[in-house]
């Protein structure tokens, strides 16, 4: 087993990594100070596995209730949100309650939310079962709902009192979401850790071929990277919006076509091309590195190129971005491999070109 920890002083939290983490009684008991959970999962993974977890509760000697979601993206709104609210109040579940989150990160953002607001706020952990919510969602506090204008627009930051990343789970997860996954690694080597970058290219397609030991390190150093992050800047003031790579093009996307068309790792890939190409264009980005960021996201089989919804559409939703400041848009961009920076001048024309270079021909 793998361990690291989000450093918040009083706040901090382990996160654990590695196969068979899910039977740990031993490490919820550690986390759960409270005599009741209520899990929140969805209808494709509560087959899966919450079996498995109530077992572990069951040892750990923790009394349990569970509330199945919908699955997928497209419920990750208020009406599914009320239903975990539902559930608590007809249970009876006072403030000696932790939610407990097993899902990809759709169940954890929307857990976490509710967690953050549920009679003013208890505890919740996180229980990862995607690529996705293992190197990112899972860590960092960062809780939302969408709304049908803009991506994760309601939410707070609540960190987790645990986060637990059972490699073995990713055996079920559909090749699609695997890539999705991917792309949030990706991320991670391009704003600040070259030498991960170049480890992945080198071990793509082990990745992709699901070698257990590759995807733990693979875990291991996305969650370090992050946790750097979230422990210097836990609310955005300033280097975590470097977490935001590829972010504001991919937000767009996924709203723009309706959530759950393009999943969204899918559009935080295209939207790193369309960050790259930016950077390229704007002379920050040599055209060698920008060649090796293109090359990997496609290696990695995500869509380099994003849907034709016109660069008029996308400035339009993009105006929704949480980065904005006094209606100018803030951008990630990157200066080479490893290293990224806000931007808040490129000119609008220029951002518009780039979109439409990046985008699927009519
Ligand atoms: N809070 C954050 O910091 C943060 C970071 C990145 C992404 N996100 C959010 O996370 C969401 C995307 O998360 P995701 O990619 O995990 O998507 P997801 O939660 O929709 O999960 C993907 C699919 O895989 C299924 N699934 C989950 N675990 C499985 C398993 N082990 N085996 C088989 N199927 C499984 C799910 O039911 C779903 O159908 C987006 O809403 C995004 O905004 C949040
Ligand atoms: O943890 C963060 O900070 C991130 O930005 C991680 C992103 O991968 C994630 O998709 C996040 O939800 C986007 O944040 P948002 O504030 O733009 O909604
Ligand atoms: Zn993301």
């Amino acid at each position: 087993m793998r361990k690291l920890t989000v450093a918040l002083g009083e706040r901090s939290y382990p996160i654990l990594i590695g196969e068979g983490v899910l039977d740990s009684a031993d490490a919820i008991a550690a986390a759960v100070n409270t005599p009741r959970v209520a899990i929140v999962t969805n209808d494709v993974v509560a087959p899966l596995y919450l079996d498995r977890l109530t077992a572990t509760l069951a040892r750990a000697g923790i009394a349990y209730d569970s509330v199945v979601l919908p699955d997928g993206e497209a419920h990750k709104n208020w009406q599914t949100l009320n239903t975990i609210f539902d559930a608590l109040l007809a249970g009876h579940f006072d403030r000696s309650t932790t939610l407990v989150a097993l899902g990809g990160g759709v169940v954890g953002d929307m857990a976490g939310f509710a967690a953050a607001t549920y009679q003013r706020g208890i505890p919740f952990i996180q229980i990862p079962t995607t690529l996705l919510s293992q190197v990112d969602s899972s860590v960092g506090g960062k809780t939302a709902i969408n709304h049908p204008l803009g991506k994760n627009m309601i939410g707070a930051f609540h960190q987790p009192q645990l986060v637990l990343a059972d490699t073995a789970v990713l055996n079920t997860l559909p090749d699609r979401e695997l890539k999705a996954g991917l792309a949030e690694v990706i991320k991670y080597g391009l704003i600040r850790d070259p030498a991960f970058f170049d480890w992945l290219e080198s071990h793509i397609d082990k990745l992709l071929g699901r070698d257990p030991l590759a995807l733990a390190e693979a875990i291991e150093r996305s969650c370090a990277n992050k946790s750097q992050i979230v422990s210097e800047d836990e609310t955005e003031r300033g280097v975590r919006a470097l977490l935001n790579l590829g972010h504001t093009f991919g937000h767009a996307i996924e709203a723009g076509m309706g959530f759950g068309v393009w999943l969204h790792g899918e559009a935080v890939g295209a939207g790193m091309v369309m960050a790259a190409t930016l950077s390229q264009r704007q002379g920050w980005l040599s055209m060698q590195q920008y060649e090796r960021t293109v090359a990997l996201i496609a290696r990695a089989g995500l869509p380099v190129l994003g849907p034709r919804l016109g660069a008029a559409r996308y400035l339009e939703l993009m105006a929704h971005d949480k980065k904005v400041e006094a209606g100018r848009l803030r951008l990630v961009l990157l200066r080479d491999i490893g290293d990224a920076e806000i931007f808040s001048d490129v000119p609008t024309a220029d951002i518009a070109a780039a979109i439409d270079a990046c985008c699927e021909s009519a």
